[in-house]
């Protein structure tokens, strides 16, 4: 089977030309969250944010994850990431458990999380640099420039992340995670700060770096935005309201790609989908239902 795909760049999206159709339930499992809750100690006693979460991620998959806040979204991306142990369950990362954040698992927090005493091209070759070890210092500083162009930061690569606006902070954070370009890629919130069109070509530029790994980098996004689900992933998964949230619902999304944001609204299916994550998000639309 062929397993090869061109991209073209328009001002309408990126146009993925599909050489073959993905059969994901074939793929290899990328993250396996098995049974997972997470309670955190606090002053008034335990609180469970998620409660016995199963989750199958395969590898190359772009999985959205949406749900209203607090229902413990960025709680089951630090856990995949490593950074919070689950109080029960365990998850495995490319079938090893995962005990500690590693540089197969890249993730841009919704806090930007910048060193504040390093310049903008510092916080991203200090990181390249670190995750990067067999690469060339020109290929490093290669590695940097091309991300920050990327995301229209160059003119600003000497400035500390005090005298950045909170969008810009946002793009330090995703070239950053471009620039190392790691397996797994979990994004919270990554594009919540940018404006619609910066936000456009962001998610142009994921794509990019997802076709260019053979659709072989496995993404999971957190995101309060439908559209932008439905867009980029293959699947979003629906929590419930917390504590002790668990998955409400897992979507499909089976639009073929490339998918047209212009055309894409259009689509019954796109409609359909639109309408089913509205209903499983707001149960209430008007005041009279109320
Ligand atoms: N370290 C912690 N200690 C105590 N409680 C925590 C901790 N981290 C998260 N929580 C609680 O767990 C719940 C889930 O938080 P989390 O940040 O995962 O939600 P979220 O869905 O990502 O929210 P948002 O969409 O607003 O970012 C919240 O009630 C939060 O207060």
């Amino acid at each position: 089977m062929s397993n090869t795909s061109t991209i073209s760049l328009s001002d309408e999206g990126v146009s993925v030309v599909d050489e073959h159709l993905l059969d994901q339930d074939t793929k290899p499992v990328s993250i396996q969250i098995n049974n997972v809750t997470v309670s955190f100690k606090t002053p008034k006693g335990i609180y469970t944010a998620v409660k016995e979460i199963d989750l199958t991620v395969r590898k190359g998959e772009i999985v959205a994850l949406i749900g209203h806040s607090g229902c413990g979204k960025s709680t089951l991306m630090s856990t995949i990431s490593g950074m919070v142990k689950p109080t029960s369950g365990e998850v495995y990362a490319n079938g090893k458990k995962v005990t500690s954040p590693g540089p197969d698992r890249g993730i841009v927090f919704q806090n930007y999380s910048l060193l504040p005493w390093l310049t903008v091209y510092r916080n991203i070759y200090v990181a390249v640099d670190a995750a990067l070890k067999d690469k060339t210092a020109a290929e490093k500083t290669a590695l940097v420039e091309t991300n920050l162009k990327m995301v229209n930061l160059w003119e600003h690569k000497d400035k500390l992340p005090g005298q950045l606006s909170g969008g810009m902070k946002q793009r330090v954070a995703i070239a950053r995670a471009f620039s190392i370009n790691p397996k797994i890629l979990l994004l919270d919130e990554p594009f919540g700060a940018l404006d619609a069109l910066t936000k456009s070509s962001m998610h142009i530029e994921l794509l990019k770096l997802w076709v260019m790994d053979d659709r072989q980098k496995t993404i999971i996004m957190v995101t309060h935005d439908i559209e932008e689900a439905i867009f980029l992933s293959d699947r979003v998964v629906v929590m419930n309201n917390g504590p002790a949230a668990t998955i409400k619902e897992i979507v499909d999304i089976p639009l073929s790609r490339p998918r047209n944001k212009k055309d894409i609204v259009h689509d019954p299916a796109y409609i359909q989908i639109h309408d089913k994550l509205l209903n499983l998000l707001i149960d209430k639309f008007s005041i009279a239902d109320l």
